[in-house]
């Protein structure tokens, strides 16, 4: 059997769908997905099987104009992860159409070495009607020679088939860099530190949640099928731990609790979640940390 495996990079504008298309094609809640926008932050993989092939989705962080160092980190590895990928799905919301953003990603596209499979996939079809996907569609490829143009509606599943089919077949052929039985546990530790970051972020609505960072730090496997997780909350000043803990600990034992129920529906068993919050000055200009928020896209493959 000839096997192919390689990684597909998604890029387009914050809100552009990539998380829920990652998680429509890995079929599991990988990354998070809410209204606000910037809220990918860490280098998220799913893994898709497809016939013979091994398909490693890599969610990069929205392109936008960087602001702070933390930002530009983003937008550079968001840039480095497409430069680096097998194949570049860009996502362009039909309703929106040619954005300033998406201009700049366009331009951005266009200086990227040729010669790599670059797919353009409109997504969010259901909010428009067929002439004006058409005119986009056709300005679109005017504008950027595309391999393919998917529509697609990466919510309701419409033409993510096909999306999938294709990258299936457009991969490198070689060995699949996951066994097929660890594909499974492969994010787990990611998708239960971006599960109790949605929770704070939803819980704090101002911007205390952009500045701090949950990592899983320890998972045990008990006898009685169980799971133990324990995982540290970073924030950078005394008094964003206060916020976190809340009076008496009631905002921690709140977020402890929903993040809880909803890894336990997500793994089908029992956890036990332990938090605990950590004040670390300054991690957002620590450029060690990028490579371990993932945002370095050339460590740790
Ligand atoms: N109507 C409609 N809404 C969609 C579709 N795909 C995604 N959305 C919605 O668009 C919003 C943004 O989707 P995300 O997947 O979070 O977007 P993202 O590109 O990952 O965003 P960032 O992580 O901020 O870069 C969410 O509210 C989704 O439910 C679609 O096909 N149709």
């Amino acid at each position: 059997m000839t096997t192919r495996c390689g990684f597909v990079a998604l890029i387009g504008e914050p809100n552009a769908g990539k998380s829920t298309l990652t998680n429509h094609m890995v079929g599991a809640k990988v990354s998070i997905v809410t209204h606000k926008v910037q809220t990918t932050r860490a280098r998220i993989r799913g893994v898709a099987l497809e016939g013979d092939s091994q398909i490693v989705f890599v969610d990069t962080p929205g392109l936008f104009r960087p602001r702070r160092r933390l930002d530009r980190a983003m937008v550079a590895a968001a840039w480095g992860g497409a430069a680096d990928a097998d194949i570049i799905v860009l996502l362009v919301e039909a309703h929106r159409g040619i954005t300033e953003g998406v201009t700049r990603i366009l331009d951005g596209l266009s200086e990227l070495p040729k010669g790599r499979k670059i797919a353009l996939a409109i997504n969010k079809i259901d909010k428009v009607e067929a002439p004006q996907l058409l005119k986009l569609t056709k300005d679109l490829n005017d504008r950027f020679p595309f391999s393919e143009t998917f529509m697609i509606s990466a919510e309701k599943g419409h033409g993510t088939g096909a999306l999938r089919a294709w990258l299936a077949e457009n991969l490198p052929e070689g060995p699949w860099l996951y066994p097929e039985d660890q594909i499974a546990d492969l994010p787990l530790r990611m998708i239960a530190a971006e599960v109790t970051r949605e929770k704070l972020t939803l819980r704090l609505h101002q911007e205390l949640p952009y500045q701090l960072t949950v990592e899983t730090e320890n998972w045990e496997e008990r006898k009685d099928g169980s799971a133990r997780i324990d995982q540290v909350i970073y924030v950078m000043r005394d008094g964003h731990k206060g916020i976190v803990l809340g009076k008496k600990g009631e905002t921690i034992k709140a977020i402890s609790k929903l993040a809880r129920e909803e890894l336990e529906e997500f793994l089908g068993r029992r956890i036990h979640l332990f938090l605990q919050v950590k004040v670390r000055p300054g991690w957002l200009e620590e450029s060690e940390r990028y490579s371990e928020m993932g945002l370095d896209f050339k460590d740790g493959n």
